[in-house]
């Protein structure tokens, strides 16, 4: 059964409209990522998911329900940056973290024990690094042990290092079994910490599914055919191999197509050569990450 369901999301903020139509599922076990410029929808999709905004229509379903207050306590979310007290130590903050979660005193030892601040839970917030406070907030989400974690843009601000420790972080709850969502700007960040991506542009979903599927790094490659061989016969004979995909003209008389990671440019000139077509050129053009995000999201 899926952790969570969205069907058909729909968000209008006056005359804004936020959200279109989103379906997508989260399978447990997974690092979902909902990938997408500022302004796309992903604050929006995990607001209503989380009840604190109502959506102009659709449905939410959290472990095949409707949302209950039940539902909810198995869930642990860092939609804003918690405000924790800069005099307090970090145990002390997230006590009080606990106090309002009505989770006991245990769960703080696990909570800051999982994060790596147990060594320093009795130093005062404020002398913090923006890593180590993005980390208590973290830790604050593990409160009473939920069984999923949703972070909004989760390394949002932080320097280099606290990226890493909070990317760390996240890919060790996921090892111990946290289904987790979370919301990116950046490709790179959903490339390396989620196993699914969910691609928003002005709230509507592009493309999802499993990252190798939705993120590989498909090559293309581009052939001119020999001149006495029409561009027709070359593109048919193309787009009856299954490995090959997205035939496309391009300028020049030249054709370019997608070839499955399996499979190279020789396997394409050999394949072509058989059914009696010559090539004239033919050349492979590694496509980068973010030239297919761009693309995705254009
Ligand atoms: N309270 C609001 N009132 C009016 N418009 C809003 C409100 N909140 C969001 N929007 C608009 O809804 C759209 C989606 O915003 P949302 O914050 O969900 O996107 P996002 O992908 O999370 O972007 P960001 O990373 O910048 O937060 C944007 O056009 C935004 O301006």
């Amino acid at each position: 059964m899926p952790i969570l369901e969205l069907e058909n999301l729909s968000k209008t903020y006056g005359g804004t409209t936020a959200l279109k139509g989103l379906t997508l599922q989260v399978e447990p076990g997974s690092v979902y990522g909902l990938l997408g410029p500022n302004g796309s929808g992903k604050t929006t999709t995990l607001g209503i998911a989380l009840g604190v905004l109502r959506a102009s229509s659709g449905t939410v379903r959290w472990f095949g329900q409707e949302p209950t207050a039940a539902n909810r306590r198995r869930i642990g979310a860092l939609l804003e940056t918690p405000n924790f007290f800069p005099y307090l130590s970090a145990r002390q903050n997230l006590l009080l973290a606990a106090d309002v979660k009505q989770a006991d005193t245990r769960s703080v030892d696990q909570a800051l024990d999982a994060v790596g601040l147990g060594t320093r839970q009795h130093d005062a917030f404020r002398g913090f690094s923006l890593g180590m406070k993005q980390r208590l907030a973290l830790a604050s989400t593990l409160l009473g042990s939920p069984e999923v974690l949703v972070l909004d843009e989760p390394t949002n601000g932080l320097d280099p290092q606290g990226i890493a420790e909070v990317r760390s972080l996240v890919q060790r709850l996921a090892a111990e079994g946290k289904t987790i969502i979370l919301a990116s700007h950046l490709l790179d960040e959903i490339e390396k910490v989620c196993t699914h991506v969910a691609v928003l542009q002005r709230g509507e979903l592009r493309a999802a599914g499993p990252v190798s599927n939705i993120l590989a790094t498909a090559d293309r490659v581009l052939l001119r055919p020999a001149p006495d061989t029409p561009a027709a016969l070359v593109q048919q004979a193309l787009a009856a191999l299954p490995w090959v995909s997205d035939v496309r003209p391009e300028t020049g008389g030249i054709l370019s197509a997608a070839v499955a990671a399996s499979h190279g440019p020789a396997d394409v000139n050999r394949a072509l050569f058989e059914q009696g077509i010559v090539l004239a050129g033919l050349e492979i053009r590694h496509r980068s990450l973010e030239a297919q995000f761009l693309e995705l999201t254009r």
